[in-house]
């Protein structure tokens, strides 16, 4: 490439590297403390003091649960006088909480110390829907599942699915940084609600690409109480700090992306996407670069690795390198991606599609002798596939005997010539996604893609954009 599109491409690859994103976001709703609307046991009922995202209030979250014996127990939260002793037995019917290492269940007080509850033990009077919670995740995480220009990508909806009871107690419960494991490549992020019960510590961080958000849901014994929340992409790495006092009680959540029926979306007449494309500054930047005849003058391929990971169905791995059906995975491939894109990813994905052009996500092998096997000498031009190919090599493994030449013959074709704007973020993913996850076992991993864009030659744009003014 020439060296003015090449620092104009520099540019723009360090300017979408720096973006800043969207990865999670969170919120608290005051509590009622009875069904009488007193909300606070201190002087402070009825004061606004705590933030409520809607200025909506929470009524009190009541529980239940069954012994191991077979009787049965309530609790609510705030507390009830006389709760105290349900909270201890809450905890005992827990069970130790475990992570997966390494594709296997671990018990490692050093690493996560907690009780836990399988949401199939209890039931609960908290729903997150008609606290709002959905909407505002929706919004955020995901605001192009409500509705896109039409021909772009699909629209559908939210699932929140309840997964566990987590109980943290002071002065030492904790679990350090790990990637929430995926249950299915529609799931997209995880939701915590943390129940209005006092305790100190226990701050919920969540970071990405450098990034990093504190939730500190401390509440002292005679604070208001409030129903406290995040939800973030399932993808970034998060951490509980230690509980130093009281209980940090929290519900979590897989949070994941359905399509809607083609013809209900027709029906429902959906509006346009709640985000103004043109009014990026991603928008000016890409537009200011491909009105340049400068930048790519030839045209060719622009290629963007994608900040995010995303889940792939791990089925795909044996499929691939069992029985070559190559179809079904090719589908579920396509079907949730541009849709599913996250923050930045989308907002580039978007941009690139208002300038009339086409791009596509596909899954990226950049580097396979490292990641596979040393000492292969294949060239390191990254590879590209229509199959999420990724999955074979990551450190789940791979078959036996796999050899790298194998892997690339299934998943796809060296690209060569691309103009790659940003760098591969794989590193990451091999190295910790798989190896720290709150789950051992996978129906679906990580993968980064990378977003390839058809650049027309610099006579091409001019010649439409004559046609446009
Ligand atoms: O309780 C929390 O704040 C989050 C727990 C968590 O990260 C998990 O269960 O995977
Ligand atoms: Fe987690």
């Amino acid at each position: 490439m020439d060296e003015p599109s090449k620092a104009l491409s520099e540019e723009l690859g360090e300017f979408v590297a720096s973006s800043a994103a969207v990865f999670t976001c969170g919120g608290a709703i005051p509590a009622i403390r009875t069904k009488a609307g007193r909300r606070s046991s201190t002087g402070s009922a009825g004061s606004n003091s705590t933030p409520s995202s809607d200025g909506a209030t929470a009524p009190p979250v009541s529980l239940r649960w069954e012994s191991e014996d077979g009787t049965g127990s309530n609790i609510h939260f705030p507390l009830r006088e006389q709760e105290r002793g349900a909270l201890d037995r809450l905890a005992g019917d827990g069970q130790p909480a475990s992570f997966g290492h390494r594709g296997k269940s671990v018990l490692d007080p050093t690493y996560r110390s907690a009780t836990a509850m399988d949401s199939s033990r209890f039931d609960t009077s908290l729903c997150p829907y008609r606290l709002g919670i959905i909407d505002r995740v929706t919004q955020v995480l995901l605001p192009n599942a409500a509705g896109v220009e039409p021909g772009n990508v699909e629209s559908g909806s939210v699932v929140a699915e309840l997964y566990k009871l987590n109980i943290y107690q002071g002065p030492s419960d904790l679990f350090k940084a790990h990637v929430d494991t995926p249950r299915s490549e529609t799931q997209f992020g995880s939701l915590v609600v943390c129940l209005p019960c006092p305790h100190a510590g226990g701050q919920l961080i969540v970071k990405h690409a450098g990034q990093e958000v504190e939730y500190d849901w401390s509440t002292p014994e005679q604070a208001p109480a409030a129903l406290q929340w995040a939800a973030f992409y399932s993808d970034c790495e998060h951490e509980v700090r230690t509980v130093t006092n009281g209980h940090r009680v929290t519900l979590t959540y897989n949070l994941f992306y359905k399509p809607w029926a083609q013809d209900e979306t027709r029906n429902l007449g959906h509006s346009p996407a709640p985000v103004y494309i043109e009014r990026l500054p991603l928008y000016a930047r890409v537009r200011q670069a491909l009105e340049n005849p400068e930048f790519m003058s030839d045209g060719g391929l622009l290629g963007i690795y994608c900040s995010h990971a995303y889940a792939y169905p791990t089925s795909v791995r044996v499929r691939i390198l069992d029985d070559d059906d190559e179809n079904a995975v090719t589908e579920s491939f396509r079907r949730h991606l541009p849709t599913t894109l996250k923050g930045t990813d989308m907002a580039l994905f978007a941009v690139f599609k208002q300038l009339g052009l086409k791009v596509t996500v596909k899954p990226i092998i950049s580097d396979i002798d490292e990641i596979y096997e040393p000492e292969n000498d294949l060239d390191r031009e990254p590879c590209m596939g229509e199959i999420p190919g990724m999955i074979v090599i990551t450190s789940l493994g791979g078959n036996d005997g796999d050899d790298a030449r194998d892997i690339l013959k299934e998943f796809g074709d060296r690209v060569s010539g691309v103009n790659w704007i940003t760098g591969p973020r794989w590193k990451d993913l091999a190295m910790f996604h798989l190896t720290y996850g709150n789950e051992p076992g996978v129906n679906a991993v990580y993968a980064y893609p990378a977003l390839m864009v058809d650049i027309p030659s610099a006579a091409e744009r001019a010649k439409a954009n004559a046609k446009v003014a």
